[in-house]
């Protein structure tokens, strides 16, 4: 079980000082905690025996002592100890988070956000609970658990045993609850992150959601979910409610065994009833320690079970820095790379066939080439090789003719810039969604990417300019404003070999065509459907169910009739339809 927490053990391994004097203090206040029962004791003493009640004003002066003192020495292992608890949350947090970011883009898209959110904080949460709070009490109720006994035993050793006869089966309780609070925790905890991930993505889609009038089916959807949540939390509170009264009942039977044989004692005068007054004291002090151990035992298998959900996520192999090998001498910035694919083949994980089926296409240093296709036919999977947001097979996709593998991953995102199909903005000021490769960029620079991406007529009606906050997901602009934004984000890095997605789809023909042809000399690869836009470029790949069907200038497609030819004439046929209609 101790295995399980093996990483977040460092935290306690960062502050060895801190910890010690944590654990020193709980110890010690437990042990001060201790010394009470004795004062009680005298005190009964002199009282029973009928002297001036005055004696036993020192007894109750130092009573109230002890109280102070333990008290204090409690607020100092609670600070400490629970401190490192939530420096060890953020730790975990923040280990967790940096590793998947390092994650492929394959992870993500067999995961849903909601699970994730439910690892990264509730089972954090709980696995800070283990690790702080629970290991705390562990320290003190040892402590007390100790003392008190040997102090019982001190007292009277046939009254401690009679009193214990109930610790064995206070032990076993616990155990068998603990292991039944375990799985029940592990599924609530399951379902709450089905529930937490569907609400997600129906926040997101609220729209198309209202749209397609599906909220009542909607509704129905995540009742359901929720309500599975509710039985497993029901189910794990089952085993809880019956678990501490158990440990109460358990209790009380050993309390019952004290005051039967204590009390005949105290009768039979082989105890004072100051020594039974303090045996009581005692044996409840023990009370908290064996109800903490099934709590104790609640909060580490919880844990457990949560630091279970959390590894699964850390055994994910994260993408690869880059291969072993001599590592590419660092491009000029803004120098255009050649791009190159050699026989490319790539299968996403339980496709039933292959997006590309052995594709070679050679891109020289500054060639804008454009790239069409059906919908489905590898376009985009092409273009995700370059930059590694897809890993491709080793040998099969050079830039610079250097295999991507052995690129540098950041140096390579530096170099290979793709803007995706759908745009992405963030909640923030639209000059931040620009800057957010380049947060340094100078104002000069910003405007002369707005210009580029045909944004400043748009960026002069916002009402704060580039200051306005476009809402969650760039919400408060038009797709195509969006589109734009994302494009302007990619050109603000300069980079050596653009990629675009069909990333000005929602802009009209003749915009997106004069904002391609206005783009620096850089390699360009651009995905599209509009074959007038495609005729803008040096080079055209047409690529059919994951294979280069044809390819060649505009020019000569055009002169060899075959699906650009066909393309062209029905877009030009369009054209005049359009126009015949006025
Ligand atoms: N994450 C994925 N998992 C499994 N299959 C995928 C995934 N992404 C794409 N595919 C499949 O790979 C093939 C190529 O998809 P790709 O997105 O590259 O096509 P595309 O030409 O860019 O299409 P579009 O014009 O619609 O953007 C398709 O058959 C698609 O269903």
């Amino acid at each position: 079980m101790v295995g399980k927490y093996r990483r977040v053990w460092r935290s306690y391994g960062k502050r060895p000082g801190v910890a010690a004097l944590g654990f020193s203090a709980a110890v010690a206040s437990a042990l001060v905690s201790m010394i009470a029962p004795s004062l009680v004791r005298r005190a009964v003493d002199v009282l029973a025996a009928g002297g001036d009640p005055r004696r036993a004003l020192p007894f109750a002066l130092g009573i109230v002592g002890v109280a102070a003192v333990s008290g204090f020495l409690l607020f100092a292992q609670r600070m400490l100890l629970v401190g490192i608890s939530r420096h060890l949350e953020h730790e975990l947090r923040t280990e967790a988070f940096a590793h998947l970011l390092r994650l492929p883009a394959s992870f993500f898209s067999s995961q849903r956000v909601g699970d994730l959110l439910t690892r990264l904080s509730s089972d954090v949460q709980a696995v800070r609970m283990a690790m702080g709070p629970a290991l705390m009490y562990v320290a003190s109720t040892t402590t007390i658990l100790v003392s008190a006994v040997v102090l019982m035993l001190r007292i009277d050793v046939t009254l401690t045993l009679a009193s214990l006869s109930m610790a064995p089966a206070v032990a076993l309780t616990a155990k068998f609850f603990g292991s039944r609070i375990y799985r029940r925790w592990n599924v609530a905890q399951e379902e709450l992150s089905r529930f937490t991930a569907r609400l997600q993505e129906h926040l997101v889609g609220l729209r198309v959601l209202r749209a397609f009038a599906c909220e009542e089916q909607e509704k129905k959807t995540l009742g359901e979910l929720n309500l599975a949540y509710f039985r497993a939390s029901l189910r794990l509170v089952n085993v809880q409610a019956l678990f501490f009264p158990l440990l109460q009942f358990l209790i009380g039977v050993g309390f019952v065994v004290v005051l039967g044989y204590g009390g005949y004692k105290v009768v039979a005068r082989s105890l004072s009833l100051g020594q039974f007054v303090e045996f009581n004291l005692y044996l409840a002090r023990l009370i908290w320690p064996m109800i903490a151990v099934g709590w104790v035992a609640n909060l580490w298998q919880r844990g457990a079970a949560s630091m279970a959900r959390i590894e699964e996520l850390f055994s994910q192999t994260p993408e690869l820095p880059a291969l072993p090998g001599p590592r590419p001498a660092k491009p000029a910035p803004s120098k255009a790379l050649s791009v190159a694919f050699t026989g490319v083949r790539f299968s996403y994980p339980g496709a039933p066939g292959p997006a590309l089926r052995g594709v070679t296409l050679t891109v020289p240093a500054g060639r804008r080439v454009a790239i069409l296709g059906e919908v489905g036919s590898g376009k985009s999977t092409l273009l995700s090789l370059v930059p590694r947001l897809l890993t491709p097979p080793p040998g099969t996709v050079f830039v610079d003719g250097r295999d991507v593998l052995q690129w540098d991953l950041e140096e390579l995102r530096g170099t290979v810039v793709m803007v995706p199909q759908t745009a992405f903005l963030f909640s923030a000021t639209l000059r931040e969604n620009i800057c957010m490769g380049k947060p340094e960029a100078s104002d000069q620079e910003v405007w002369e990417v707005v210009a580029r991406a045909g944004l400043e007529p748009d960026v002069a009606n916002l009402p704060q300019g580039l200051q306005t906050v476009v809402g969650e997901r760039g919400v408060t602009l038009s797709g195509g404003q969006r589109q734009r934004v994302a494009l302007a984000r990619a050109l603000l890095l300069q980079p050596a070999v653009l990629l675009l997605d069909d990333c000005l789809s929602a802009v009209d023909r003749s915009t997106e065509a004069k904002i391609l042809g206005e783009l620096p000399r850089t390699t360009l690869l651009f995905a599209t459907h509009r074959v007038s836009v495609a005729k803008t470029a040096d080079w055209v790949v047409i690529l059919e169910r994951g294979e280069v069907a044809e390819e060649g200038t505009p020019s000569q497609l055009a002169a060899a009739g075959g699906r650009w030819a066909q393309l062209l004439a029905l877009e030009e046929l369009e054209e005049e339809t359009m126009e015949a209609r006025g």
